[in-house]
């Protein structure tokens, strides 16, 4: 308990972060003023800061980012996940610095300010990981004020008094509302997201969004996939309304056995199609769930852009992305489900795949960003399988 907790607010201090333990840690805020409570995790990736601070799946989550210069490359409107962030703020090593990047249109800084997300640097994030670490991702508020007017005691009575993620369905709340068709593909320098100019008849998938990454569509455009995107909410009825030859299980926030309430009976309904399916992340848990496996939450979860994955198969290793903190529990895995990826960090579940192999999943990001490509050839076997 207490373990940085000092005398008294240093001088000069605008920014707090305040764990349910009794920890509180003292810093420079930046961004918005204000204060938010969520759970506090860890990731270790050295680029991409604007990529993981809008991935929906991060809603809920304060990000201590260990690598120590966030911000150096300021921000711009293309290298986003979502519409807007959904991590609720971020702790960082250094102050950020102005954007040295000719793609920058604008300093972290006002970028975080602008969308109403907290920052407090000048913190020990080596440290800090180490706690989370050794004690497990906890509960936390982060705290901004430049006048460093704080009430740690009701800031830590706010992080106690939080519920947690365990139990949370967060997909309901960052989905979209309406389906809609995506066609852009990869990002090139020079040209922007180009439109996929895929054929009318190309594959036609349609994507659940549980809070799904843009990178994500962008991938199955380049594999040549038409997409649709509808609603975590979509019926098995509304999905077939639109004619798919396979079905896509996004990444998202929150607790799989929260979400697998309303969107388990749907994924098995289409599994009794036999017809191609593709989960990523959070709809890899889905997709577990809804073969039978259990998830669990894990002491601290795994969020960066080196984890080694190695595939079953053959047992080539993948450099991967990586952003969970719920794990498919492998000893669960019904008869008929096959383990296809083990992550080399900790031995936990990385991918399944149903006997017949029409349905796979894995727990790592393959459309990277930020990240390793390893992965990229998952896109181009779901988009395969449904041409065959
Ligand atoms: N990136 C994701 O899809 C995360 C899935 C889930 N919310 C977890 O934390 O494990």
């Amino acid at each position: 308990m207490a373990e940085y907790l000092p005398a008294r607010q240093p001088m000069g201090a605008t920014g707090v972060i305040v764990l349910a333990d009794g920890t509180v840690i003292w810093g420079e805020g930046c961004g918005a003023e204000g204060e938010a409570v969520g759970e506090l995790c860890f990731n270790t990736a050295m680029t991409g800061y604007q990529e993981v601070m809008t991935d929906p799946s991060y809603a809920g989550q304060i990000i201590n980012f260990t690598f120590p210069h966030i911000g150096n490359v300021g921000a711009n409107p293309e290298d986003i996940e979502g519409p807007n962030p959904h991590a609720l703020g971020c702790v960082m090593a250094m102050a950020i610095t102005g954007p040295s990047n000719f793609r920058s249109v604008q300093g972290f800084d006002a970028w975080l300010s602008a969308w109403g997300r907290i920052g407090v640097a000048g913190v020990d994030t080596r440290a800090l990981t180490k706690h989370i670490r050794e004690k497990g991702a906890p509960n936390a508020v982060i705290a901004h004020n430049r006048a460093g007017v704080f009430d740690v005691a009701a800031l830590l009575v706010r992080a106690r008094q939080w519920s947690g993620l365990e139990g949370l369905d967060l997909a309901a709340e960052v989905s979209c509302t309406q389906s809609y068709t995506w066609d852009a593909g990869p990002w090139a320098l020079g040209e922007g997201y180009t439109p996929g100019g895929l054929p009318a008849d190309a594959p036609h998938v349609v994507a659940v969004d549980y809070g799904i990454k843009r990178a994500i569509l962008r991938q199955l455009v380049a594999a040549g996939a038409r997409v649709t995107v509808v609603p975590a909410s979509a019926t098995f009825e509304e999905i077939m309304a639109h004619e798919p030859d396979g079905l896509f299980l996004s990444n998202g926030p929150g607790d799989p056995a929260a979400t697998g309430v309303y969107a388990v009976p749907v994924i098995q309904q289409w599994l009794g199609t036999g017809k191609p399916l593709f989960g990523i992340c959070l709809g890899h848990q889905l997709l577990g769930i809804a073969l039978g496996a259990k998830t669990v939450k894990m002491h601290q979860g795994h969020r960066g852009a080196n984890h080694p994955v190695k595939r079953l198969s053959d047992g080539k290793v993948e450099i991967t992305s990586m952003n969970h903190g719920f794990a498919v529990d492998a000893a669960t895995l019904p008869a008929g489900v096959r383990a296809s990826h083990v992550s080399l960090f900790d031995g936990s579940l990385a991918g399944l795949e149903t006997a017949d192999g029409a349905a796979f999943s894995v727990q790592h990001h393959p459309e990277a960003s930020p990240g390793p490509q390893d992965s990229y050839y998952l896109f181009r076997r779901f988009v395969g399988d449904l041409r065959s």
